[in-house]
């Protein structure tokens, strides 16, 4: 197996060129999304999601957004040689080939709409397609350089998952599919804000107009505190609907809360490491609120 140099903390380090290819991937975010998507499959039904729909649609979402997420490596290479969180990735560090970067996203968003289109069903490729297009494309390419409200539009590729869950078992687009898209568009400004604040500078100076960067820092907190309340809200309405119970509701206000507690903080009572933190808080937010609505929906069946 060949390897390539990697520096970190200084030392040089070798790794296999397959971890390299698996950076690329993004595979914690990548893990989060498939996450999503499983919700949404599991809340589409009554009952045991069928295992022949189920591990060919996991499969299918999980390569696709690895593909868009390779494609953001791709695209982003000169400005991430430049950023101190990611100079150091496969791609600008050189340890992978363009060419072969090209290759393997191709290759993985090939079998995964094939297996999506052939094995789920058409509507899901196409849905689960526009997730790559709007965010290996249309969010890196031109959004993410265009405007400070990038990743609010941009959001919705990276939201799209609970709804493609959804429609792999049942073929149909229903509105609480949607509804969990909206808690995941919601989140995400708050969730990328906080670490855009962080790495202000980064953005600055690779001309990438971050919130923080052409807002400044405190706008950016008031937005973020803004976003919390509003997720708060839009937290209620699975329950308000009737799509879950009260589990579900204990869980959401207590995340929601927790989450706009740190908020307040970072807005009126920061230190150096509250914007970090949030972030970090962000991503343990997503992951419970959705184990919670799966818990939720198995533990105390709607009638
Ligand atoms: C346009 C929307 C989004 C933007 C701009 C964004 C931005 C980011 C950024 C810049 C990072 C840091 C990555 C790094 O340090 O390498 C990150 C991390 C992360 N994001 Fe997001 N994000 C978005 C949407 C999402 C969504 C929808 C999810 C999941 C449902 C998600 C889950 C995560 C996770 C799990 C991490 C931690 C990754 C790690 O530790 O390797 N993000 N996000
Ligand atoms: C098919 C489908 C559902 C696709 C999902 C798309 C996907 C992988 C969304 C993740 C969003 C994300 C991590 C954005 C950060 O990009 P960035 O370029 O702002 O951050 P970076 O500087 O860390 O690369």
């Amino acid at each position: 197996m060949s390897k390539a140099a990697v520096i970190s903390n200084n030392a040089v380090i070798t790794q296999p060129l397959w971890r390299d290819y698996y950076e690329i991937t993004k595979p914690r975010v990548v893990a989060l999304l498939v996450l999503t998507a499983l919700v949404g499959m599991c809340l589409s039904v009554p009952g045991i999601v069928p295992w022949q729909l189920l591990i060919p649609a996991m499969l299918g979402i999980g390569m696709l957004s690895s593909a868009a997420a390779a494609i953001n490596h791709i695209v982003d290479q000169r400005i991430d040689s430049v950023m101190g969180r990611t100079h150091n990735r496969p791609l600008p560090n050189g340890r992978i080939s363009q060419s072969g970067a090209i290759l393997f996203a191709s290759a993985l968003a090939l079998i995964g709409f094939m297996m999506l289109y052939a094995l789920v069903n058409p509507l899901t490729a196409w849905l689960t397609l526009s997730g790559l297009v709007g965010y290996g494309f249309i969010y890196t390419m031109y959004l993410k350089r265009a405007t400070p409200q990038n990743i609010t539009i941009g959001g919705l590729a990276g939201a799209i998952p609970p709804l493609l869950g959804w429609t792999a078992m049942t073929n149909e687009i229903h509105s609480h599919a949607l509804l969990l898209v909206l808690l995941i568009f919601t989140w995400t400004p708050p969730h990328f804000w906080a670490l855009a604040i962080h790495r202000k500078n980064d953005y600055a100076k690779v001309n990438i107009p971050m919130l923080p960067v052409t807002h400044g820092v405190e706008f950016t907190k008031t937005q973020i505190l803004l976003y919390t309340v509003l997720l708060f809200v839009v937290g209620l309405l699975p329950y308000l609907v009737g799509m879950s119970n009260w589990l579900y509701l204990i869980g959401a206000v207590a995340l929601n809360l927790i989450f706009f507690v740190y908020a307040w903080q970072l807005k009126f009572n920061a230190n150096e490491k509250t914007a970090m933190a949030t972030f970090k808080f962000s991503i343990i937010h997503l992951m419970l609120l959705f184990i919670i609505l799966l818990l939720d929906h198995y533990l105390l069946p709607i009638a």
